[in-house]
């Protein structure tokens, strides 16, 4: 049994202070695959992986795995995530899987031991979980969260078009998005000036600029704040501090084909890394 690690929270914190808020998003999609010249394979997938996590350790704090192009392999796809991820951590690398789970409490109880126990091999330091079968269908995942010393994202403002038509309904109480923010805010317990939560959410980089309208606080329970959309999807540094504001501190920012497309060679995707940081400045 594994030691309980501390608390998500003050990990990314750390994290945050040693190595900026880049996070590097472990997308291994087919193109990538053939444009590095690697096989659309299970041992592409491992060397776009091992060649991803050279050029990130001692550069950024945080990687992000989208579990879907591991999925893609079948089990043989989730077993080069689960070497990935063991292999991140070890590193001392935090790692965000990217699964995006939701259902029904009791399922959802298995999706966080899956996830989020130390002892599980997907083990992860946090999760991106869907709020849409409603809030409360989390409190496993939450539970679980607050055992293993892991964190949750949840999806609140995604980076993509299509999610305003959901996350930007209105019912007599305000938006759908406001809702699930502030029941995830009252989910932390931070007292500390500079501390985060271990729940936060996600916001896109794209679509923070939304938030004010929609009625969500971003700064409520000191959030952990995880924005995709930086890069490839088009949003700049400069949406992010305009976007996310008095926030902004609590932001970690993904970026996945906008670091990605420099590969195959781990020299340029360092140099990519470099750059990005650079980039996003604080
Ligand atoms: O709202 C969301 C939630 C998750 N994502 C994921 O982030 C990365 C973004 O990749 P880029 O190549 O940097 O665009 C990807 O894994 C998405 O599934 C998101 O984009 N938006």
């Amino acid at each position: 049994m594994s030691e309980r690690p501390p608390q998500f929270g003050a990990r990314l914190a750390e994290a945050i202070r040693r190595h900026g808020r880049l996070c590097v998003g472990v997308d291994p999609h087919a193109a990538l695959l053939t444009q590095w010249g690697l096989a659309d394979d299970v041992a592409g997938l491992r060397e776009f992986g091992r060649r991803v996590l050279d050029a990130a350790v001692g550069r950024v704090g945080i990687i992000k795995p989208q579990v879907a192009f591991f999925e893609r392999f079948g089990p043989a796809g989730l077993s080069v995530l689960a070497e990935l991820q063991q292999a991140a951590r070890r590193e001392g690398l935090l790692v965000i899987a990217d699964a995006k789970r939701g259902d029904i409490g009791s399922t959802m109880a298995g999706y966080a031991e899956a996830w989020l126990d130390p002892d599980a091999a997907l083990a992860a330091d946090a999760l991106t979980v869907s709020p849409y079968l409603g809030f409360g269908s989390l409190s496993p995942a939450v539970e679980a969260a607050r055992r293993h010393g892991a964190g949750l994202f949840v999806l609140a403002l995604t980076s993509n078009p299509e999610g305003r038509e959901v996350q930007l309904a209105r019912d007599a109480h305000g938006t759908v998005a406001a809702g699930i923010a502030a029941q995830a805010a009252a989910e932390n317990d931070v007292v500390d000036d500079g501390a985060l939560g271990d729940i936060g959410l996600v916001v896109g980089a794209t679509t923070a600029g939304l938030a004010e309208e929609a009625g969500v606080d971003l700064t409520a329970g000191a959030m952990p704040l995880l924005a995709p959309g930086y890069g490839a999807q088009g949003a700049t540094a400069q949406d992010l501090r305009r976007g996310f504001g008095p926030a902004h501190r609590q932001v970690v920012v993904n970026s996945s084909r906008g670091i990605l497309a420099h590969g195959p060679d781990v020299a340029s995707l360092t140099a990519a890394i470099d750059r990005t940081v650079a980039d996003l400045g604080d």
